[in-house]
């Protein structure tokens, strides 16, 4: 078994399938590449992992072992899970990273050296800091997240879209970022070509794998 497992996941919204069967294995330092067209279902498959919804049949292990109501507490704080949402807070930006680090199921607050360095490899000044989170652009915000999930301590990542609002320059780097460290389990819904080279594994559910 992997790290992550995913065994005969059966998914419908109001009658309608959306994952039938769905089987696949993640193992520790992997780094795969989820595509297909819009709306195939990519999404639903992170929500599942995380708990955000309920499946019809199958099993989601974790580590070997099948998540359920009460481990699932553990296993987000294991996972960091990026949404395609970027409207994630009101604010300035500093509130924003005092709070996704208070809660429980994050670790310590990242030193401010770490975080400068990772603001500047991101091409962010950390004057945006001081900025209010809603009054950036849609670049900024995600690049906001990336700093947060970069910073996460964790060392698996759920990555949906995660680069489809920046330029060429800095997709290609956020790719580097995640698939370069070798200790790192990601899985990433993208279309953006630049995580394609370094993908160990492409799954594409338009080819018919559910
Ligand atoms: N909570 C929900 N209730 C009803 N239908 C839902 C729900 N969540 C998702 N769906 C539907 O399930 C289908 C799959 O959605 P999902 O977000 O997983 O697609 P996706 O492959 O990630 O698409 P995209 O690339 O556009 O983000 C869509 O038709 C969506 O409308």
């Amino acid at each position: 078994m992997g790290i992550l497992d995913v065994q005969n996941l059966s998914v419908s919204y109001d009658g309608k399938t959306i994952l039938s069967d769905f089987n696949f294995s993640v193992s520790k330092g992997e780094k795969i590449l989820i595509r297909g067209k819009s709306g195939i279902g990519k999404s639903t498959l992170f929500r599942m992992i995380m708990g955000f919804g309920k499946y019809n049949s199958g099993e989601i292990f974790f580590d070997g072992v099948p998540i359920d109501v009460i481990n699932i507490w553990d296993i987000r704080k294991k996972v960091t899970y990026v949404s395609q949402d970027t409207d994630i807070a009101e604010g300035k930006v500093a509130d924003l990273i005092e709070e996704i680090f208070s809660f429980r199921a994050n670790t310590d607050k990242p030193g401010k050296d770490d975080m400068e360095k990772t603001l500047s490899e991101l091409s962010l000044s950390p004057d945006i800091l001081g900025k209010d989170y809603m009054k950036l652009s849609g670049g900024e915000k995600q690049r906001v997240i990336l700093v947060l999930a970069l910073l996460s301590g964790k060392d698996i990542f759920l990555l949906d879209e995660v680069t489809a609002e920046l330029d060429a320059g800095l997709k290609q780097k956020v790719v580097d970022m995640f698939f370069d460290n070798p200790h790192w389990t990601v899985l990433a819904i993208s279309h953006d070509r630049e995580w394609e080279s370094k993908a160990m594994k492409v799954i594409d559910f338009s080819a018919g794998v559910n």
